[in-house]
């Protein structure tokens, strides 16, 4: 590298007086330029092989930038040019310059929303959308699943995100959410990973299977547990209204007592557990979640969830409630519209009484329902979390460029379904749902990207797509990243197109999933 035309780079930075529109070297990242006081940082994107190469530049006083991992250097007068890589130790030390690089909670931040890049290449794109719009990205956001499906660790996670908001210069606070931990040993290596935000997935403490007690099973059982407990579960809820505010109440009959009592109170004891072993004493951001529980949190459960933590003293950041009708991954809301939107309203009165805010899990694409959620909670705030789509926009890419390798990985994923059964609930089957790959050529291979079942089986089988190997060699993973790491451009404009459409409706800023799909959908 030629550090002296670096050098003279630096000097014009500091002539330049902010404006860094006409810089005579064009590999310097423009967004990523801080200059603090005769201290200059910026990222440099060489382009070889028609991939982008991203190095880290600091010129500091001599005896500051010790701290680096340089792997060039060069003397000015009394400072040094470094050279270096986007590594774990150059990160680590620009965050002791630049606070709004680290992670923090979300607290005071009213709008904030959770993008989960699965690849480790989404949050540029995502910053860039998300710059000036009010709403706080969780841009690291990965489930345990996750990080086991594609190999990644937390390290990695937070490094690939914040190395995204220096380039991007995003200044305005940005979030690493340890997501869907389930047990104290995830929920310790997602803090000593640096996670700000932990989401304790409650779904093993969850007893779905009270649902399908009859009347007289469910008193049995309920009339089993220790007298007090059952005098005090009376004495709270049995045949009591609780008005919330003047447009919702929650009523609890003898079975809304018993079914809440029994299907959730472990849970919320757990949560009790980890609230006190972890969030207190790290003062974390904490999300409790019953998503992916088996049985809709009704309004009534809900209520007793959070009262129960209220009476505990415990307010969380945000609740996730498995609402009525179907939030899967990666298509649009499944169900009754209208009776969403008026049990929304009961959950939302609820979060607001108790002082936290809702949380919309498989946020992605439920271009149906975004509209009513940013209409009814817009004056408290949300947080919405999107399912790792971006995964999806990659294939998008990788459909535009390789048809045949698309039409491959779709038949691989089509044939080796069972792999996920495990770890994802969905609709999407082989036996006549999803399209059969041989009904998939060059001319439609687009159209695995709008079918909701090809959707779903493309987007859940990520771990094997990436993963698989014959004869020890990856078959589709290396022609995969190297494919999307040359057209880096289109994966973001697909990016941004995606996310764009589900802010738009959760600002109010459209109304309708027809208007910002005209606005947005890449027409290629
Ligand atoms: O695939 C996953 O495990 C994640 O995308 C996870 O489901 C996601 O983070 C989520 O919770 C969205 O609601």
């Amino acid at each position: 590298m030629d550090l002296q035309k670096l050098v003279s780079d630096v000097h014009e930075i500091l002539a330049a007086n902010g404006d860094y529109s006409n810089l005579s070297d064009k590999d310097i990242y423009v967004n990523s330029i801080q200059v603090d006081v005769r201290n200059v940082y910026f990222d440099l994107h060489e382009t070889v092989n028609k991939q982008t190469v991203k190095s880290l530049v600091v010129y500091e006083d001599r005896d500051d930038v010790k701290d680096f991992d340089a792997r060039e250097s060069i003397a000015d007068d009394d400072k040094t040019l470094i050279v270096g890589d986007l590594n774990e130790q150059n990160w680590h030390a620009l965050t002791k310059r630049f606070n709004w690089l680290k992670p923090t909670s979300r607290h005071g931040h009213k709008y904030t929303f959770g993008l989960g890049d699965r690849l480790g290449l989404a949050s540029n794109a995502h910053l860039r959308l998300f710059k000036g719009r009010g709403i706080m990205p969780v841009l690291a956001q990965q489930s345990i699943r996750e990080l086991l499906l594609t190999n990644r660790t937390e390290t990695d996670v937070l490094l690939d995100a914040g190395w995204a908001v220096f380039d991007e210069g995003f200044t305005t606070g940005w979030a690493d959410d340890g997501d869907h931990v389930k047990n104290p040993h995830e929920v310790d290596y997602a803090i000593k990973a640096g996670c700000t935000m932990i989401t304790l997935d409650s779904t093993e403490k969850i007893h779905n299977e009270i649902a399908d007690l009859t009347d007289d099973q469910l008193d049995a059982k309920y009339n089993a547990l220790d007298d007090d407990l059952v005098k005090y579960f009376n004495d709270t809820y049995l045949d009591k209204t609780f008005k919330i505010n003047d447009n919702a109440s929650v009523h609890f009959s003898k079975k809304d007592v018993e079914q809440s009592v029994l299907i959730f109170n472990g849970a919320v004891q757990y949560a009790i557990f980890i609230y006190h072993k972890f969030i207190k004493p790290y003062n974390l951001d904490f999300e409790i979640s019953m998503d992916e529980a088996i049985v809709p949190t009704t309004p009534a459960n809900h209520y007793f969830f959070a009262n129960e933590l209220h009476e505990a003293g415990i307010t969380p950041e945000t609740i996730a409630p498995r609402f009525y009708g179907e939030f899967q991954k990666a298509i649009d809301y499944i169900g009754d519209v209208k009776r969403f939107e008026a049990e929304f309203v009961i959950h939302e009165a609820i979060a607001e009484h108790f002082g936290y805010k809702l949380s919309i899990h498989s946020g992605s694409d439920k271009l149906s329902v975004y509209e009513i959620i940013g209409r009814l909670s817009n004056k408290h705030g949300w947080h919405v979390k999107t399912a790792g789509t971006n995964w999806l926009e990659a294939l998008r890419v990788i459909a535009h460029a390789d048809p045949k390798l698309m039409q491959e990985i779709y038949k691989f994923s089509y044939e080796n379904l069972d792999d996920v059964a495990a770890f994802y609930v969905f609709n999407a089957q082989t036996d006549g749902k999803a399209p059969k790959p041989e009904t998939i050529n060059d001319s439609n291979v687009m159209t695995l990207l709008q079918d909701d079942d090809a959707r779903q089986v493309l987007h859940t089988m990520y771990g094997s797509i990436l993963n698989y190997q014959k004869s020890y060699r990856y078959v589709f993973r290396d022609k995969f990243f190297k494919i999307l790491k040359e057209n880096q451009a289109q994966y973001d404009k697909y990016l941004i197109a995606h996310i764009a459409q589900h802010i738009d409706l959760l600002q109010g800023k459209a109304k309708t999933k027809a208007e910002v799909q005209a606005k947005y959908e890449p027409k290629d």
